[in-house]
């Protein structure tokens, strides 16, 4: 089995490769072709599903995966989400993973302009913060991190596929 997944970021690798631990795993840059700082569940779906289809385009019998994060607003209220798709030649699959809320100040300096992963470090005092605990895990007090995060939706992922694969067997 061969997965191309759409970033180096090593939250999201780590995670393709805890669900796939037997596929061969390829990251590879690609271009969500949405703002880098998507705003809404839409724009952040369209993201993951962009990065999903580059993938898969990219090389022939592959899977192809996407994971991106973004914000959204439930009612005035922003919350990190973050979402995953896993692209086949046959069918797509799509997954939400958990969201928390991120206070007005982050909010501001969001719409400042700033990316979320940029904020994130100069609010923690911490470094890299998107490539390791993310703001998800500051916010948990690194109970939940962005790696277990996208773990899970991978495990949504990959749950969907094979759902798939073993009713639609001729
Ligand atoms: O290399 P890529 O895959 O693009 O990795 P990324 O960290 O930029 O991740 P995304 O593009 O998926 O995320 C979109 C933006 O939101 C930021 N972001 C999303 N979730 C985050 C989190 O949990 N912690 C810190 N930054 C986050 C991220 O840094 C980007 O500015
Ligand atoms: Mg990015």
């Amino acid at each position: 089995m061969n997965i191309i997944v759409g970033s180096k970021n090593p939250t999201k690798t780590k995670a393709v490769e805890e669900i796939f631990p037997e596929a061969k795993l390829t990251p590879l840059n690609v271009p969500s072709d949405v703002s880098a700082q998507p705003f809404s569940d839409e724009e952040t779906r369209k993201g993951a599903m962009n990065r999903a289809r580059h993938c898969l385009n990219s090389s022939s019998n592959v899977i192809g995966i996407g994971l991106e994060g973004g914000v959204m607003y439930v009612g005035n209220e922003l919350y990190l989400c973050n979402w995953g798709v896993l692209m086949t030649e046959d069918q797509t699959f799509t997954a939400s993973g958990a969201r928390i809320f991120l206070p007005k100040e982050i909010d501001l300096k969001l719409q400042e302009g700033m990316e979320l992963g940029d904020i994130m470090d100069d609010y923690s005092m911490r470094k890299e913060v998107r490539n390791k605990e993310g703001a998800i895990g500051i916010f948990t007090n690194d109970l939940i991190s962005r790696k277990e995060m996208f773990s899970h939706i991978m495990k949504l992922l990959r749950g969907q596929w094979e759902y798939w694969e073993e009713h639609n067997k001729n």
